[in-house]
């Protein structure tokens, strides 16, 4: 399926902070540093400043202070190469496309080339098939943040940034994709950093994982996850596992119990 990506790159960022214009106070000065080909999760309670923070990785969103590095480079460097990726909560498909359509055009524009029956592939493995030539507006909304992961996938960036990639999917489905999405970047060392709910899923997927604190969010832990790969649904599901899970919840209570004075929400 195409050419394999360029090396993946680390992501450092610098005292990143975001007050939006009207003083919402969304992220606190964050040093973070994803090693390349590492999985990094973000939890943290609703509204804590997580996708904010994940904009600004993607440079989405200009920061207030510090900066953010990928191999080196400006993120919208990085975006221009096609060498990243983005599946946000409200995935941006064009609606007058098709499903393989949309897919086609993000590999057209990284210029990867790719044929039908890998996009198909790649479908299939989302849980897709039978929906290639369906547009956006006829499918469910877990179908088109699916779709939205695929498109993603489809260009084998160096670095893949995921915001609740299945949050709107039904449990059977979420785990399904929890299991086989993962083989497919990490057969390819991509660099991924995700945002997530789900604590179990944050424990199943990463090699560490960051909790931040209620708005403005700052980084209240840093757990590593040294579960061995390919981490099966029984490793999941371990002893081992379900304590990370628990030092993972007691973090984030208490950076609740912690929280700092924000500037004025939205
Ligand atoms: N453009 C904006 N202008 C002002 N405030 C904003 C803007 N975008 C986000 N916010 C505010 O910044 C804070 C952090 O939002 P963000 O979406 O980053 O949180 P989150 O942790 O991803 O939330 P959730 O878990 O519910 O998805 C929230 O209070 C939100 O209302």
């Amino acid at each position: 399926m195409g050419r394999d990506p360029d090396h993946p790159p680390a992501v450092v960022c610098t005292g990143l902070a975001k007050t939006f214009e009207d003083g919402t106070e969304a992220v606190r000065p964050v040093d973070l540093t994803v090693g390349a080909g590492q999985t990094i999760a973000l939890v943290g309670p609703s509204g804590c400043g997580k996708s904010t923070l994940l904009r600004m990785v993607a440079g989405l969103e200009a920061p207030s202070a510090g900066r953010v590095a990928i191999a080196g480079r400006p993120p919208a460097e990085t975006l221009r190469r096609a060498g990243l990726a983005v599946a946000f909560q409200d995935p941006s498909l064009l609606p007058w496309r098709t499903v393989r359509g949309n897919v086609r055009l993000a590999l057209r524009l990284a210029r990867r080339p790719m044929d039908d029956a890998d996009i198909d592939h790649l479908l299939a493995l989302v849980g897709l098939a039978g929906f290639e030539e369906t547009r956006p507006a006829a499918l469910s909304g877990g179908m088109r943040q699916r779709a939205a992961i695929a498109r993603a996938l489809s260009t084998r960036p160096g670095l893949l940034l995921l915001d609740e990639p299945f949050g709107a999917v039904d449990d059977l489905t979420r785990r399904q994709l929890a299991r086989d999405l993962p083989r497919l970047w990490e057969a390819r060392g991509t660099t991924t950093l995700l945002v997530t709910h789900s604590v179990s899923e944050a424990v199943r997927l990463s090699d560490r994982v960051i909790v931040l604190s209620p708005r403005p969010a700052r980084v209240v832990a840093e757990i590593a996850i040294g579960l061995p790969r390919p981490r099966t649904e029984a490793i999941g599901e371990s002893a081992q596992a379900a304590a990370l899970t628990r030092q993972i919840f007691a973090a984030l209570s208490d950076g609740m119990a912690s929280p700092a004075t924000a500037g004025p929400a939205s």
